[in-house]
């Protein structure tokens, strides 16, 4: 029997009718949602977050200029974008109990570094928050304070090499430096690193991060393909990366244990945390298999994601700090003029005290932050059924939500001028930022709970290299900065370039 065109005419309309039936971009029409529909179904609009993070965000904030908020797809999963500060407020911060994830998934069972923050969910996330909080208490930041000191120094000293006419690629050696901290912090190694870039640390560390569209398009898809990649034995951390960031720890475990060796740093924090579990579990009062038991897996897996959320977002930092002092002189003498005065007062000594003090480099910090913000994007997904306030629309449970923050940060409306860099905007005295508009840490209890830390290791080294040199813009200087599109972060595409100037008063 041949197929004529009634079959035809069936098949087409069986088709028709089965997408019409389960066709996932009804959903925002159907709660009431202005929506964007993806040109190709099933890409969805994946080829959007494709791009560079800040052309990503500044497209989800620019759609719809009107509304407070719509739905995109993500393949075929429905993603709430949000752009009204009010409302970034109510989901981060005030209505958190009913989005208290992030959208990744992780296989915590079998990742031997995957015991950690970013990755756990709900209450389990909560019981670790708080045993983390207290890592990160201001006693705890002083006390590491010494050895940002001495990481700083090493950059200055290194900086020392170069003449007034070299341009200067700073973003690898602020990597160098963030990397120090990190590897003498989190994992007790004096590494030196700024002398020592062919270190094994700085090599797997760094390339971990380098922008790939492999790793971005692996991650994108992790939440739909999570179940196939652990068939499949793949993950994002390649086992002999696993291995050494495992073996590192070991070998300063067992060396500070055979010496009776203690440092004021993460490492010896969490032993501390490991130590009253084991405790705990010895009294037979905390059972073993209790997925909140803080064992030798968290304590690996935290000193790693102490790494692996805090070493390119700081290193990004301190190199678009120094990239926007160079091009605003006046801004860089405002600056130096502050620490020197602070200096004065503190006998030369760049103490925890002195540091605080520098209100016009917590300002630089802040319009760095807000020009440059490393996560360009936050998200969150609904876990449980949130009803959009001022609205009747209810969102179900399993969807995500995208705050685009760079868009947020670059909107006239809350920051006039937003290509200009003008940190007076960060005066506390004029109290000028409203809520919900300034967020490269996040907001709410899901905020990066290395904030605080973050912000004094980049002022701390800052603070040592002002001092010593003048950063000028050189013919290498990319102006405006262009951002790298293979990575989820906001990295300059090609580096950041500047010269430099030993200063006289150095
Ligand atoms: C300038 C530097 C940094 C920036 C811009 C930054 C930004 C962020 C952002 C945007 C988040 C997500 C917050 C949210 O979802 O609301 C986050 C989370 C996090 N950050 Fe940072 N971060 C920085 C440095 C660090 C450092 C140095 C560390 C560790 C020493 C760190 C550890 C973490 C951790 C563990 C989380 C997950 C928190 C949780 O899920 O409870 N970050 N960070």
């Amino acid at each position: 029997m041949g197929f004529g065109i009634v079959e035809l005419a069936l098949v087409v309309v069986t088709i028709y009718l089965l997408y019409k039936a389960f066709n996932p971009y009804g959903f925002w029409k159907k709660l009431g949602v202005p929506d964007v529909v993806p040109d190709i179904p099933l890409i969805g609009n994946i080829s959007m977050m494709l791009e560079a993070p800040n052309v990503f965000a500044n497209k989800a904030y620019k759609t719809y200029p009107n509304e407070r908020f719509y739905g995109v797809y993500t393949l075929w999963r429905p993603t709430l974008i949000v752009k009204d500060p009010d409302l970034v407020e109510s989901i981060l911060i005030k209505d958190f109990s009913h989005l208290y994830n992030r959208n990744n998934t992780s296989d915590i069972e079998t990742n031997a570094l995957s015991k950690h923050l970013v990755n756990y969910h709900d209450d389990k996330w909560k019981a670790l928050r708080n045993k983390l909080t207290p890592t990160f208490s201001t006693g705890k930041l002083k006390g590491m304070h010494p050895q940002l000191v001495t990481c700083a120094e090493s950059f200055v000293k290194y900086l020392g090499k170069f003449d007034r006419k070299d341009c200067v690629e700073v973003k690898d050696l602020c990597g160098r430096f963030s990397m120090d901290v990190i590897a003498s912090c989190a994992f007790g190694l004096d590494l030196d690193i700024m002398n020592n870039p062919q270190s094994e640390f700085y090599k797997i560390g760094r390339s971990s991060f380098m922008p790939s569209y492999f790793l971005k398009i692996f991650f994108l898809l992790q939440p739909f393909l999570a179940s196939v990649y652990k068939k499949l034995g793949m993950g994002m951390i390649p086992k002999s990366m696993m291995d050494f960031f495992v073996n590192a720890v070991d070998e300063t475990l067992a060396y500070r244990e055979k010496n009776n060796v203690q440092r004021p740093d993460f490492l010896h924090l969490l032993t501390e945390l490991k130590k009253k579990d084991d405790d705990l579990v010895k009294k037979k009062e905390l059972d073993p298999n209790d997925p909140v038991v803080f064992d030798h897996h968290s304590l690996v897996s935290n000193a790693f994601v102490f790494f692996a959320a805090g070493y390119e977002t700081t290193a990004t930092t301190l190199s678009y700090l120094l990239y926007e002092l160079a091009l605003n002189q006046d801004k860089q003498q405002i600056l130096y003029d502050d620490i020197t005065n602070v200096l004065e007062k503190h006998k030369g000594e760049y103490s925890f005290e002195a540091i605080a003090e520098m209100s016009y480099l917590e300002q630089a910090v802040s319009e760095t932050l807000r020009m440059h913000s490393p996560a360009a994007a936050i998200d969150r997904k609904v876990t449980k059924d949130y009803q959009i306030p001022g609205t009747e629309i209810v969102v179900p449970a399993g969807v995500t939500v995208i705050v685009p923050t760079y868009g947020i940060h670059h909107d006239p409306q809350y920051f006039p001028e937003p290509e200009k860099f003008k940190p007076e905007r960060f005066d506390p005295e004029k109290n000028d930022i409203a809520k919900g508009t300034f967020l490269p840490f996040g907001a709410g209890p899901r905020i990066c709970i290395a904030a605080r830390f973050a912000r004094y290791e980049i002022k701390t080294c800052a603070a040592l290299l002002l001092k010593t040199y003048k950063f000028h813009p050189c013919e290498k200087t990319q102006i405006p900065m262009e951002y790298d599109s293979r990575s989820f972060l906001l990295i300059a595409k090609n580096g950041v370039t500047l010269s430099l100037e030993r200063r006289s008063t150095a």
